[in-house]
């Protein structure tokens, strides 16, 4: 397919447009009947099984989904992005987060050099480091040894570790290796979070690790501001160097902050935001709470899928499997949502984590080759764990609107995934029940879903899981063929925001009225003026009274 060709141009596009007529004959409940294309419709590997059999889909959409993956050169884009050619095209990047869990002696290239030295020189030195702080022979500036850490940051550089962290905590050898140890997450510029976090903590115990890829993002710094004059003015401004570390891929301006260079802990353009949970980012903060042999093991789940993404046939291809099924249900069934549902409270963050992976990622209006889409991209995640969800929003899901699930389960856990299916207007009947509410208790069914099932909720589980979801989502992409690792959104945003701290801050200072936008943007930050004019726009710092 030549690239500037938009894939819903191709015959293969075409001839699964033309095929959902006859999908929408079909009903769930008899496809299901059929025990072959149940059985062909489930893979297994490493311990995770995935049924896709609840999808609305026959083994013959298999086959044009299969068609529709080789038009959009899915295994040479697959290889491109492992190969380390620049395939984030609009920044001019490679894309190796798969370098990151990579082992020791593989070989992965970005610009003709190995990256996998300069990854496992990083982990090296977070293990050392970890090891230091955990045994107490790294203390803080009074002699005290760094029980508590926060790390702070936001986006990419939050959500993937909290993710992991929360998960973690069903391991039982996390949970024994975390004894008397805790690990929060600050994040949110408003204050509030900053209280929530340093409450009950002192500096003097407290280890704060900075995590911005670009070392600029607003809310960050503010929150690392604010927690280095929490440090200083409790213990002195010489006790930073003891207490606060860094990671980032920008470490000229880490040192500028005024961290040690050598307290900083590198990763690298090729890894997005959204991807870096594998990187310094993730691993130092969960290592500092659980031991990097916890997290090596997390980093070996990932890496088992990685290794599968790349040499698996497509029919037993995990998250190809996955990724198509996306497509086929954004793209020509016409459900544009996907509800994540673990059937287990520690995934509890696992959904606000994917929706950042996938939403950044694929919430795109042009081709990698900038032609507008003539059809939406991208998918609107969501997701709570079960049984919660079955009590909040499942009700849309069974009898409002159409929204394929993901029901994840763990074998070895208290709660059995719970599938409800359809209930028909006779089945009513003949339970008596009343003619006026036979409507109302009408479940037509018919709703699609895939279980993914893990055998229990350890490091390697989680980080396969992980895995999953971000090849899923970079699938759907090179189908789609958009770039998946770009964000020009989120940085029209961050200038958005930008301009109108400039303007705060100026209206403030030099008392002029607000300028150059829209009556109702006017008018919004004018009473926000009025109504706070005793509060700076843009604090140094937002130390609460506590
Ligand atoms: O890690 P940082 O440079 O601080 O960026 C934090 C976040 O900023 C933006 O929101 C980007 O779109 C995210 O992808 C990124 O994760």
């Amino acid at each position: 397919m030549a690239s500037s060709k938009l894939i819903s141009d191709t015959e293969q596009w075409k001839e699964l447009k033309a095929h959902v007529a006859d999908i929408k004959k079909t009903h769930l409940r008899d496809l299901l009947c059929d025990d072959a294309r149940s059985r062909a419709m489930m893979v297994e590997f490493d311990g995770i099984l995935l049924d896709y059999s609840r999808q609305q889909a026959t083994l013959e959409t298999v086959g044009k989904l299969f068609k529709l993956a080789e038009a959009s050169s899915l295994k040479q884009k697959i290889d491109r992005m492992y190969n380390g050619d620049h395939i984030n095209s609009t920044e001019n990047r490679s894309v190796l987060h798969v370098a990151l869990r990579a082992p020791r002696d593989a070989v992965i290239q970005s610009d003709g050099k190995n990256v996998v030295p300069e990854v496992w020189k990083v982990l090296d030195k977070i293990k050392e480091f970890s090891e230091r702080v955990r045994s107490g022979s790294w203390v803080g500036a009074t002699g005290k040894q760094l029980k508590d850490v926060v790390a702070i940051g936001i986006g990419g550089s939050f959500l993937g570790p909290l993710f992991v962290h929360t998960a973690l905590q069903t391991d039982p050898e996390a949970a024994e290796s975390s004894r008397g140890r805790q690990l929060r997450f600050l994040a949110n510029v408003d204050p509030i979070d900053v209280a929530r976090n340093i409450t009950g903590l002192n500096p003097e115990t407290t280890l704060v690790v900075v995590v911005s890829k670009t070392f600029t993002t607003a809310e960050t710094m503010l929150n690392a501001r604010t927690l280095r004059e929490w440090i200083s003015s409790a213990l002195g401004p010489s006790a930073v160097a003891k207490h606060m570390v860094a990671v980032s891929t920008n470490l000229t301006l880490v040192e500028k902050f005024g961290i040690d260079p050598n307290n900083a802990f590198a990763f690298w353009d090729w890894v997005g935001g959204r991807y870096s949970v594998c990187s310094a980012v993730g691993v130092l903060p969960l290592s500092l709470q659980y031991g990097f042999p916890v997290i090596e093991k997390f980093l070996k789940g990932a890496s088992s899928i990685d290794q599968h993404v790349r040499s698996e046939p497509f029919e037993r291809n995990i998250p190809v499997l996955l990724g198509l099924f996306s497509v086929w249900n954004v793209s020509f069934l016409g459900y544009p949502a996907r509800a994540i549902l673990p059937y287990s409270q520690a995934l509890e963050k696992l959904a606000p984590h994917i929706q950042q992976v996938s939403m950044e990622s694929n919430g795109k209006g042009v081709s990698i080759d900038g032609v507008p889409l003539p059809f939406e991209a991208g998918e609107i995640d969501f997701g709570e764990p079960g049984t919660n969800g079955q009590h909040s929003f499942y009700q849309l899901i069974h009898q409002g609107r159409v929204i394929p699930c993901d029901f994840i389960g763990v074998v070895k856990s208290q709660q059995p995934v719970y599938l409800k299916g359809e209930v028909t207007p006779e089945q009513l009947q003949k339970e008596n029940v009343p003619s006026h509410l036979v409507a109302h208790k009408t479940f037509t069914g018919n709703r699609p879903s895939v279980s993914i099932l893990l055998p229990s909720l350890n490091a390697y589980n989680i980080g396969q899981l992980l895995a999953i979801y971000e090849h899923r989502v970079a699938v759907q992409g090179f189908i789609w063929n958009i770039n998946s690792f770009d964000q020009w959104g989120v940085e029209l945003g961050k200038s958005l925001a930008t301009q109108v701290r400039k303007q705060l801050n100026a209206s403030r200072t030099k008392k002029e009225s607000i300028q150059g936008f829209n009556f109702s943007t006017t008018s919004l930050l004018t009473r926000y003026l009025q109504a706070s004019a005793d509060v700076p726009a843009d604090p140094p710092t937002r130390l609460p009274q506590i």
